[in-house]
């Protein structure tokens, strides 16, 4: 388990924007056998700055998506914290909250889902799919819902008057555009945006994020990105949180994560973008072996058993999450010896041979 002390919660540098969500010790566990359970999210704690866009990125089963449904409480968490700052209130913890209080707040927190498709119920109008959240946790007239629905339409580039059509009559991408607006129309603080373009063509993906960035401007939002396209992090995110088996083992500044990791397994990670640049690429850096089943967890760091720098001690030791430097945190016992390397010294010109890390005596000797 990563032990994070709740006074050396990752945050923002000195001078970043206020907290506005601070996740503390955050797990879910999933049951898969009568007597066997896995904590999906982990013991995950981090701070949403007001304002930020904070990316969540990792391979497929990390965890990333059960993160954000249990901070929108779209799913119970098992333990955990996740307070809420509202604008000029007093922090209260979320999923603690009942009654009016909890819809109060779940008003200030809401989430976009990653397939517009699937998301939207075919058989409602998208005046029901937009309102239903209003609905929820107001008790606005009918005439206001209506005029409401009409002004976040328009808001996020849709036509107000198709307001009674049903989604099978919008492509993929306004139908994006239609579950932004259901997010939005509470008026929302936070917004968790889980896989929010992977399913849409490129032409359209780069539409809808800088729809979203727009309306992070225009309204002052405050984004938890969840996502695995890389570029796409790298262009939209102040800060980048990698996950891995449920934990996150690295949380900095979008350019430090990407200039120069404190993580192998962001490094890992790093080495399978493609680089604009037709003259650069990087090696690949192939992980060793599978990505362990989630109920089989290794005793040591999560990470030991395909690292290629992995020594006694890591397979032993758990690392915790730590300040490896000023607003950079590393699960990695040998973050430090990670910076003096980073992906700067993996670029190799095309031509070279695209050697796996492993093969390399001259990296392996460097630990
Ligand atoms: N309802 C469930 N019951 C049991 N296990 C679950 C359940 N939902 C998710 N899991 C498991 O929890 C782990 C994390 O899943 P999650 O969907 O959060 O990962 P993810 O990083 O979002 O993956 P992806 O990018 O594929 O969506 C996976 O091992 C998944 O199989």
């Amino acid at each position: 388990m990563t032990a994070v002390d709740a006074s050396e919660s990752p945050a923002a540098p000195a001078g970043a924007r206020s907290p506005m969500l601070r996740v503390e010790q955050l797990t879910r566990e999933f049951r898969v056998a009568k007597n066997l359970s896995f904590p999906a999210v982990d013991e995950v704690s981090f701070t949403l700055h007001q304002g930020e866009t904070l990316s969540v990125v990792g391979e497929s089963g990390c965890g990333k998506s059960t993160l954000g449904r249990c901070i929108v409480r779209g799913i119970e968490s098992s333990s955990g914290e996740v307070n809420y700052t509202p604008p000029g209130g007093e922090e209260v913890d979320f999923l603690k909250l009942k009654g009016r209080d909890f819809k109060q707040v779940r008003k200030d927190i809401q989430m976009i889902f990653q397939d517009p498709f699937s998301s939207l119920n075919p058989r409602h109008t998208v005046f029901e799919i937009i309102a239903e959240p209003l609905r929820a946790t107001t008790n606005m007239s009918k005439a206001e819902l209506r005029g409401k629905v009409r002004e976040i339409m328009a808001k996020v580039g849709l036509d107000p008057s198709h307001l009674r059509r049903y989604p099978h009559s919008f492509s993929g991408g306004q139908r994006q555009r239609i579950g932004i607006a259901r997010a939005l129309v509470t008026n929302p603080q936070v917004i968790v945006a889980d896989e929010a373009v992977s399913a849409l063509d490129v032409s359209i993906q780069a539409q809808i994020i800088n729809l979203l960035r727009d309306l992070q401007e225009e309204l002052g939002l405050t984004y938890l990105f969840i996502a695995h396209d890389l570029s796409i992090v790298e262009y939209i995110s102040d800060r980048v949180a990698v996950m891995y088996l449920g934990q996150i083992v690295e949380l900095a500044e979008t350019s430090a994560i990407f200039s120069s990791p404190r993580h192998p397994y962001t490094e890992i990670l790093l080495s399978a973008v493609p680089q604009p640049d037709p003259d650069v690429r990087r090696k690949r850096i192939v992980p060793k072996g599978e990505v362990p089943s989630p109920a089989s967890r290794p005793p040591g760091c999560l990470f030991a058993p395909r690292c290629h720098y992995a020594t006694e001690r890591c397979h032993e030791e758990r690392p915790s999450l730590r300040e490896v430097e000023e607003g950079r945190f590393s699960a990695c016992h040998y973050a430090e010896e990670l910076s003096l390397r980073g992906l700067a010294q993996l670029s190799v010109t095309a031509g070279d041979d695209d050697m796996e890390a492993r093969e390399d005596p001259a990296r392996e000797a460097e630990l």
